[in-house]
């Protein structure tokens, strides 16, 4: 397969700047059809500024951003939905509507796209719903009514909605405790090989990076710094990727990695 066809997201010397503050500059990214990649970078580094970016939510100063060969802006109405409705997001705080049930979050995706009778979406919604590992009953739930832990699994399935090739993930584990942050990881490992997802996934959780990350991209310096596996770049000599990687609890993730890989 020739590489242009194996790159989902293309990003080349990217600039964000807000005033005076230059939050990238020259930035390049490419992220290959069926991996999950990991966006790492100490706070305010510009991960979601980035993923913002992606999306064509951030306007940006300078550069180029391509999904699925496509540039993110600039694009006619048509061809912009046509680009959207090929990607999920998970935004950081998950938020969902809170007015509305588990199932009707989830088919607000479908009515913006789609005119389909109240039948099918229902059926759509119960699907998604069992997708992510919700019990049936959670469809007619409100977000109140459910746990942190099923909350993220409300808001993947209508982040699902649109049977997405790409997913767009801000701190997915963030909140949750051990045990629901390892069974979300799993959740994403088994829809990335179910349904061939490519996923874009910004973490602090070193226990997700070495479990479910195929490549780590890092956020450092105003660029990404390196892309590679953690194996590799614990080899690279940058202050911010040791005291990362190697500090007490890069080397414990990486430990309880060896000791029960899941396998990539
Ligand atoms: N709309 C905006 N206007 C002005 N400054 C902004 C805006 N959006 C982001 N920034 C600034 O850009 C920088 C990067 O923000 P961003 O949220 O991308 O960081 P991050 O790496 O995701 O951080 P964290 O890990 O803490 O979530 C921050 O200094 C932030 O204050």
């Amino acid at each position: 397969m020739p590489d242009r066809m194996k790159t989902v997201i293309e990003v080349k010397g990217l600039k964000n700047q807000f005033g005076d503050q230059v939050v990238h500059e020259d930035l390049d990214l490419t992220v290959k059809r069926g991996e999950i990649i990991g966006v790492v970078g100490g706070s305010g580094t510009g991960k979601t500024v980035l993923m913002r970016s992606i999306l064509g939510l951030q306007p940006f100063r300078d550069g180029e951003i391509t999904i699925f060969g496509k540039p993110v802006s600039g694009l006619a109405e048509r061809e912009e939905l046509e680009t959207r409705r090929q990607f999920g997001v998970l935004f950081q705080n998950g938020a969902l509507f809170s007015t509305l049930t588990v199932a009707e979050n989830i088919q607000v995706p479908l009515r913006e796209f789609f005119d389909m009778t109240p039948e099918l979406m229902n059926e759509i919604a119960a699907y998604k719903v069992g997708l992510v590992g919700l019990e049936a009953n959670a469809g007619p739930k409100f977000p109140s009514e459910l746990s942190g832990g099923m909350r993220k699994r409300a808001a993947l399935a209508r982040a699902l909605a649109l049977d997405p090739r790409l997913l767009f993930l801000d701190e997915p584990t963030a909140g949750l405790d051990p045990i629901g942050a390892t069974a979300f990881d799993q959740l994403i490992l088994d829809l990335k090989r179910t349904l061939g997802l490519t996923v874009f996934l910004i973490t602090h959780d070193l226990d997700t990076l070495h479990t479910i990350c195929d490549r780590v991209a890092v956020l450092a310096d105003k660029k990404v710094l390196a892309v590679d596996t953690i194996e590799n770049l614990i080899e690279i000599d940058h202050p911010w990727i040791q005291k990362y990687f190697s500090g007490p609890r890069g080397r414990a993730a990486l430990a309880a990695a060896t000791e029960s890989p899941q396998g990539r």
